[in-house]
């Protein structure tokens, strides 16, 4: 049995009561967000809250990707779609994939005052990842083997005892998971990858991204990605963008791709 911490035990709370392992990625791109919420003051934040109010139901976990919101805008759309999702019951994830030397870690370690959890990248080894893994009450989950083409290129090479490097990173995160908050990134798009990694590490929970817009492999995703009927499956435009050419209704057509997805999944659980 998987012993977790706080923020998992709550996303088990919520994947049980609502009956689902969807993660919403909120990477609310500017340059795709309906033209009549651009006005608004913070469009991001307009966006999102529409998106959250479709959405909700059918949420796991909310997961904006940094990459949408650095800029001093970005970041007061992101703390007002955190509390909002927050207000609704639904844990946020922060894809932010940190990690530093230990004294910027640290810093970067701030973010999680804010969210409940954050992806982080383990390139640089434990010492950039301890002030993550030492908090007791939020969710690091540690990049294994990602969804992109290029995942490959360093992710696959062979050790010399034969095992591939995110092998070795599944290895690693498992022994650091000492506080039961460590969990595991794996891209949809491997399909071999999440079987082999879910027999290595039964006991991590995945975040699986990559189904929608990636073409990744769901069924797979749902099949390996729970540790315990813990785990996350995202996806992001293929929700937040379902209804781009929607005009103003653009949020309905999300709620319906969610609950799609939700029901895909859930006849593979
Ligand atoms: O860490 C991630 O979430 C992540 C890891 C990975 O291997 N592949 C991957 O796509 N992601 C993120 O998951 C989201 C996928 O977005 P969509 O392809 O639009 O569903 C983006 O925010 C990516 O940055």
């Amino acid at each position: 049995m998987a012993e977790f911490n706080a923020f998992f035990e709550r996303l088990r709370g919520r994947i049980a009561s609502k009956d689902t392992v969807v993660s919403v990625g909120l990477d609310a791109d500017l340059d795709r967000i309906p033209e009549h919420l651009r006005a608004a003051d913070l469009p991001r934040w307009a966006f999102n809250r529409r998106i959250i109010d479709a959405t909700h139901e059918y949420a796991a976990c909310y997961k904006p990707n940094a990459a949408f919101y650095e800029d001093a805008d970005g970041w007061r759309a992101l703390r007002e779609t955190v509390a909002y999702a927050h207000g609704k019951d639904v844990p946020v994830l922060l894809d932010a994939k940190r990690g530093d030397i230990g004294n910027t870690a640290r810093k970067y370690a701030e973010l999680l005052d804010h969210v409940d959890a954050i992806t982080a990248n383990p390139y640089m080894g434990r010492d950039s990842l301890e002030p993550f893994l030492s908090t007791d009450d939020k969710g690091v989950f540690v990049l294994c083997r990602t969804s992109n083409p290029g995942g490959a290129d360093l992710q696959d090479l062979e050790l010399a005892s034969g095992e591939p490097l995110y092998r070795r990173v599944a290895a690693l995160a498992d022994a650091w998971n000492g506080r039961g908050n460590v969990g595991l990134v794996v891209g949809a798009t491997v399909p071999e990858e999440l079987e082999t990694l879910r027999e290595a590490v039964p006991d991590l929970p995945f975040l699986v991204p990559g189904v929608g817009a990636q073409g990744g492999d769901a069924e797979a995703a749902v099949e390996y990605g729970l540790a315990d009927g813990v785990g996350l499956v995202n996806s992001s435009r293929g929700i937040i963008f379902a209804g781009e050419d929607a005009g103003e209704n653009f949020a309905k057509a999300s709620g319906q791709a969610a609950k799609r997805l939700r029901d895909r999944l859930n006849r593979h659980r």
